[in-house]
């Protein structure tokens, strides 16, 4: 180093603009140096000084320091000084640059002499201006006077001429070292023979200290009257008048000893001039002092229109405020007014609530009260219900008592009658038959079939139809009766009833239906009405019934002549099957011989084949039955015309039109059916209780013929005609005591009673075995039989 100052530097821009406050180590010192200086210097650029003095900044050996080391200390030591020490005061001073709005730096000297590092600072960067401290030994009092401290002394007399600097202490300027002071110092050092005139050192200070011009060179001899003349307001202060102050400092010193004349006339020089020195000093500083009481008096009244400012803005602010809480108290009146009324009519509507409430409460006094009577009036009638429930079950065990014993008492009298008819009845005379068909009339003849003519007649007051079968057959008269006395016990609502035989001629008496066969309606021979398509469908799903009881009959019974004449009608036009079971009572030669053509379009040709009648021959004459149901066209052909029109898709085409307005749905699902039914190949046939059945029996819905149309009440006109539903399938009479059997059908209660307790347990109308002989009373269905019948 030796001496070398290194230098580190920040913040330092303009050196001439700038006041550099120098602050040493004690911290209260410094930041009193800089307290006076950012009030003397108020809106001017301000630069922290200070010289920072490392303990072991040298090697102990030879004095030297490596680069990279000191480089480390000074490092250190910056951040030393900003933690320990300058932290504080910078802390302290940038809280006045904040109030005061300047701005300032700091610069750190790395030298072994503080006052040599100042003055070596001030030359580096030119310093202009500086402020430091000089309370280092001696106690100074506010009056200017000598410098006592050895740093303040040596700045002051080795700072560049060019810097002007402020002495304080205790925040108190108490020395300036005036230009005079460093120019006649600087003239002292410079002084030379040859230049010995006075020269005038003239520092013009403009607004602000923007301007310091050196208007003589100090080169000039010391020893020579200097003036040194500061234009402009020299002190700190700020002022917006120009001042112009001129300092003239005339300093009379014997450059040469030219002899006691010359001596005694510079000595009185001397002390005048010293004398003027001395008056201008006084001048100086009165002139000073009056600055800066101007100074502080314009402080004063700047920070007064600053407070005044600051006010006026903090009374305009208030006055918004003033307004705002105004509108916004109005606002708020506003809506308390609205919560008032809000309030009135809560109140209001709390008054009216309280009296319903009023009235409520009284009601429910009054209902609870009602209720609990209502309670007790319940309970009784619940008693009076159990009871009565109690008197009906028992009732009902009665009753079904007395049916039983009732039932009891008719099996008794109907074995009775069985063994009556069988004996008496059953078995027919010979001269019953000829006196029933008057000896064979022709006019008691009804009808002509493979297997004999029938005759109307009445036997035992019974009207009866009397099928006289070939005399000669293979049949004892034993099997023919004991096969005959097996059909007859085959008892369906849509079979007609074989009531007897007369062996001897081999006659089958059988119940007499009033309307014909069916043939003869489709056809409307004999002046009947053709049948409406209800009940076309009715007799589809009545002939379907009665083949699936027949099928299921234990032995099975094959009908194997099923065709139009053998469906008759009944009175109710009720349709049931004929001749089934016949062929059982002749010879099989005579079965099939079948000449009629027409009638054995119907047959199964597998049946024909094999010689052997199956269930699947009758599903096949059923299916042309169907198709002859819907279309009432002749059976040779019947297959090929409705195949055509289901292709053309114009079924309409073949359905009889004198049936009315066919459902064409449902009638295209009869065609389809039947055709299936009709085909050559009996395995493609439908089964007729899991495929016929199913499709055919929901259509019993759309079934109820118009009253219009109703065939059935064609012989009783005028009365209203019985909705099928209503009548018991084995008493053919409208049902008194409707019970639902596990079948599905509903009888009336007797007559399926009966049927149970006489030992059956398969249903009337399917022959299929019950799952249960349980009953069920059938409310619903009586209700409306009920209805009705007091409605006719
Ligand atoms: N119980 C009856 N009640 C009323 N009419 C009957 C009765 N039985 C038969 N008829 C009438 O007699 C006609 C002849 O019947 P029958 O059964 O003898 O011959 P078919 O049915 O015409 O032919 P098939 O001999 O092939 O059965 C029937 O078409 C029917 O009109």
């Amino acid at each position: 180093m030796n001496g070398e100052a290194v230098i580190k530097a920040e913040g330092i821009c303009d050196a001439e603009n700038t006041i550099f406050v120098a602050v040493g180590k004690n911290v209260k010192e410094g930041k009193s140096v800089l307290s006076w200086a950012l009030k003397s210097f108020a809106g001017r650029r301000i630069c922290v000084l200070h010289i920072h003095q490392p303990n072991h900044l040298f090697s102990p050996k030879d004095g030297k320091l490596s680069g990279a080391k000191l480089k480390q200390h000074v490092v250190k030591a910056c951040q030393e000084l900003d933690r320990l020490r300058l932290h504080k005061l910078l802390n302290q001073y940038l809280l006045f640059i904040s109030q005061a709005g300047i701005q300032g730096g700091k610069v750190w000297l790395e030298i072994n002499n503080v006052e040599k590092g100042i003055i070596h600072i001030i030359e580096q960067y030119k310093i202009q201006w500086l402020v430091m401290g000089a309370a280092a030994e001696t106690h100074y009092s506010k009056q200017l006077s000598e410098l006592k401290s050895s740093k303040a002394k040596f700045v002051c007399q080795h700072a560049p001429i060019h810097c002007q600097i402020w002495f304080t202490c205790s925040g108190c300027l108490i020395h300036m070292r005036s230009m005079s002071n460093s120019l006649l110092s600087s003239m002292e050092t410079l002084a030379s023979p040859e230049d010995n005139g006075g020269t005038k050192l003239c520092i013009h200070v403009d607004d602000g200290y923007e301007d310091l011009n050196i208007l003589e060179d100090a080169s000039r001899s010391a020893n020579k009257l200097v003036k040194l003349e500061i234009k402009g307001d020299y002190s700190p202060l700020h002022s917006k008048s120009k001042h112009e102050a001129h300092l003239h400092r005339a300093t009379s010193q014997p450059l040469l000893d030219e002899g006691s004349f010359h001596r005694k006339a510079s000595s009185d020089e001397s002390s005048r001039l010293e004398h003027a020195m001395m008056d201008a000093e006084n001048s100086k500083q009165r002139a000073f002092e009056e600055s800066v009481k101007r100074w502080r008096a314009e402080e004063d009244a700047t920070e007064a229109i600053r407070m005044a400012e600051v006010s006026y803005k903090l009374s305009k602010e208030m006055e918004n405020q003033r307004k705002e809480k105004e509108e916004i108290l109005a606002k708020a009146k506003e809506e308390i007014e609205g919560l008032k009324i809000q309030h009135d009519l809560c109140l209001k509507e709390l008054q009216t609530i309280q009296e319903k409430k009023l009235v409520l409460e009284s009601q429910i006094t009054e209902f609870s009260y009602a209720g609990k009577e209502l309670e007790e009036k319940i309970i009784q009638a619940v008693e009076l219900l159990i009871s009565f429930r109690k008197q009906r079950d028992e009732m009902q065990i009665e009753r079904d008592n007395a049916i039983k014993e009732v039932n009891r008492f008719r099996k008794l009298v109907q074995d009775d009658a069985d063994e009556y008819s069988i004996k008496n009845f059953f078995s027919i005379s010979f001269s019953d038959i000829i006196e029933a068909t008057q000896n064979f009339d022709p006019s008691s003849k009804i009808g002509e079939g493979k297997f004999g003519s029938v005759y109307k007649g009445i036997i035992h007051h019974v009207k009866v139809a009397i099928k006289m079968l070939p005399a000669c057959g293979s049949l004892s008269d034993s099997d023919f009766q004991h096969k005959a006395e097996s059909l007859s016990r085959v008892r369906h609502p849509n079979l007609v009833t074989l009531m007897g035989i007369c062996s001897e001629s081999r006659s089958l008496v059988y119940e007499f239906l009033e309307n014909g066969n069916l043939e003869d309606h489709l056809a409307c021979c004999k002046k009947s009405r053709p049948l409406h398509w209800q009940h076309r469908i009715r007799i589809a799903i009545e002939i379907c019934s009665a083949l699936i009881f027949v099928h299921a009959n234990d032995p099975c019974i094959v009908h194997g002549n099923l065709r139009p004449t053998n469906i008759l009608l009944d009175a109710k036009f009720v349709s049931k099957i004929s001749d089934f079971g016949v062929h059982l009572l002749i010879s099989p030669n005579e079965n099939f011989n079948n000449d009629d053509p027409e009638a054995s379009i119907y047959v199964d040709p597998e049946c024909i084949d094999k010689e052997q009648l199956t269930t699947d021959s009758d599903v096949y004459s059923f299916g042309f039955i169907l198709l002859q149901l819907l279309t009432a066209r002749p059976a040779s052909g019947i297959v090929r015309d409705v195949k055509c029109a289901l292709e053309s898709g114009n079924l309409g085409s073949v359905l009889d039109s004198s049936a009315g307005d066919w459902p064409i749905e449902q009638a295209e699902l009869l065609a389809y059916l039947a055709l299936r039914c009709c085909e050559k190949d009996p395995l493609n046939r439908p089964n007729m209780l899991s495929e016929v059945w199913p499709t055919i029996e929901p259509m019993r819905e759309i079934c109820t013929p118009h009253p219009d149309l109703d065939t059935s009440s064609q012989g009783s006109k005028g009365q209203k005609r019985i909705p099928p539903h209503f009548v018991c399938p084995i008493f053919q009479d409208v049902m008194e005591d409707p019970h639902i059997a596990a079948d599905g059908y509903t009888y009336e209660g007797d007559a399926i009673k009966g049927w149970l307790y006489s030992g059956h347990d398969t249903s009337p109308m399917t022959n299929l075995k019950l799952d249960t002989c349980d009953l069920i009373p059938n409310y619903a269905l009586y209700r409306a039989i009920q209805e009705w019948q007091q409605q006719t």
